[in-house]
C-alpha cells in the first residue's frame, strides 16, 4: 500500500508481504543500502569542501581512473552491506572481483547478492552536476551455506528480485522496485529520513526528449544514427530536446518523469558499448520495465540476455515505449 509521504521505513515493512520470498531479510537489506546512500550522499553535498574531488590515484578493471568519490563510495557500500550482515555476496562495477560475505559459514544463511555501481556519472563529480548510485538485487542460486559462486552473479535480469538507484542531485531520491511498480523516495535532509513523494513511476508512452552523447555520432550504426536524425527533424511534434547529462541515473531518471529515450549504443570506438549490462542495464532494464517503459540491446530485450562476464559492456537503449519502438524499426532497417 504506497500513502504519499510515508517514510521509506514505513513502506518497506507494509509492503514487505506483498514480496514473493518476504521473510523480511530484503527489507533489512534495502535498509541496509538506506543507510549507506545517506553517508556517501553527506559527503556528494559536500564535495567542494572535503578531499573527495579529483583522482584517486588507482585505474579500475574498466581501465577508467577511478574517482576518490567512486572509492568512497565502494567502500560505504561494501562496508555498511557487510556489517548490517544482509547479503552473501557483492560485485561492484569498481572491484575486479565478486566478494564474498561469510556465504560459507553455516551460521549465515543470507540469501542474496548484490551488484552495484557505487557512483555513477564519475566524469561529473568535479562539475557539481549530479551523479548517483546504481544497485541490482538477486537470491542466490548455489546452496546457502556454502561460498558464493560466480554463477550467482550472472543471473539474466529478468532473476532480479529488486533493482534501484539513488540520485545525489538538487534533491536527494532513492527510486527503487521489487517487481511490483516503481515508487521514489526524497531524502528531507533536516530529518535525515526519505519520504514517499513519487509513488508508482511511469515512463510516458511518449516523449521529447532524447539522450546521446552526440560527439560519438560519427561512429555510431546507421540505424542509430537514422533514428536521431529523425529526432531532430522539423515534422509533427518534432523536433525532440536533446538533453544529455553525462550521468545515466540522472538522463534516465529525467526521461522517467518527462518521457524521453536514453542511447549508448556501440560504435567503431565502442565495440559493446560503454555500459556495464550487471551494474548499469540490468536494474535500469527492470525499473524501465517496472515503469511501463522498454530497455533494449540492440535486437535483444535488456533481461533476456545470459551474463557471461561480471564486467561486461553491452549497448543500451532505454525509455518510453513508443520511443524505443521506433528506434526498434529504424535499427530493423539494417539488422
Ligand atoms: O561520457 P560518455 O562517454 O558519454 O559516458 C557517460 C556515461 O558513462 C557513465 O558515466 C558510466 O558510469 P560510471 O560513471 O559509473 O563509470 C554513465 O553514467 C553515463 O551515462
Ligand atoms: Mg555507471
Ligand atoms: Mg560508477
Amino acid at each position: 500500500m504506497t500513502r504519499k509521504h510515508q517514510t521509506l521505513g514505513e513502506f518497506i515493512i507494509e509492503n514487505q508481504t506483498s514480496f514473493q520470498y518476504s521473510s523480511g531479510e530484503l527489507s533489512k537489506l534495502i535498509n541496509a543500502i538506506r543507510l549507506a546512500a545517506k553517508v556517501v550522499n553527506h559527503e556528494v553535498n559536500k564535495a567542494g569542501l572535503v578531499d573527495v574531488i579529483g583522482a584517486a590515484g588507482d585505474t579500475n578493471i574498466q581501465g577508467e581512473d577511478q574517482q576518490k568519490l567512486d572509492v568512497f563510495a565502494n567502500d560505504k557500500f561494501i562496508s555498511t552491506l557487510t556489517n548490517r550482515d544482509v547479503v552473501c555476496g557483492i560485485a561492484s562495477e569498481e572491484e575486479d572481483s565478486f566478494i564474498s560475505i561469510n556465504s560459507n559459514d553455516e551460521q549465515h544463511q543470507n540469501k542474496y547478492v548484490v551488484l552495484i555501481d557505487p557512483l555513477d556519472g564519475s566524469s561529473n563529480i568535479d562539475v557539481n552536476v549530479s551523479v548517483g548510485t546504481i544497485f541490482s538485487i538477486y537470491r542466490r542460486i548455489t546452496p546457502v551455506g556454502t561460498p558464493v559462486q560466480l554463477e550467482d552473479f550472472l543471473q539474466p535480469g529478468h532473476q532480479q528480485v529488486a533493482a534501484g538507484y539513488v540520485v545525489y542531485g538538487t534533491s536527494t531520491m532513492l527510486v527503487y522496485t521489487t517487481g511490483d511498480g516503481v515508487n521514489g523516495f526524497t531524502l528531507n535532509p533536516a530529518l535525515g529520513t526519505f519520504y514517499l513523494s513519487h509513488p508508482n513511476m511511469q515512463f510516458p508512452e511518449d516523449g521529447k526528449i532524447y539522450s546521446v552523447n552526440e560527439g560519438n555520432y560519427v561512429h555510431f550504426l546507421q540505424g542509430v544514427k537514422d533514428y536521431i536524425k529523425y529526432c531532430q527533424q522539423e515534422e509533427g511534434d518534432r523536433p525532440y530536446t536533446s538533453r544529455y547529462i553525462g550521468s545515466l541515473v540522472s538522463d534516465f531518471h529525467r526521461n522517467m518523469i518527462k518521457g524521453g529515450i536514453y542511447m549508448y549504443p556501440k560504435s567503431s570506438v565502442t565495440e559493446s558499448g560503454k555500459l556495464r549490462l550487471l551494474y548499469e542495464c540490468n536494474p535500469m532494464a527492470f525499473l524501465a520495465e517496472q515503469a511501463n517503459g522498454i530497455a533494449i540491446g540492440g535486437k535483444t530485450r535488456i533481461m533476456d540476455i545470459q551474463p557471461t562476464e561480471l564486467h561486461q559492456r553491452v549497448p543500451f537503449f532505454c525509455g518510453s515505449k513508443n520511443m524505443v519502438k521506433k528506434l526498434q524499426e529504424f535499427l530493423a532497417k539494417y539488422q
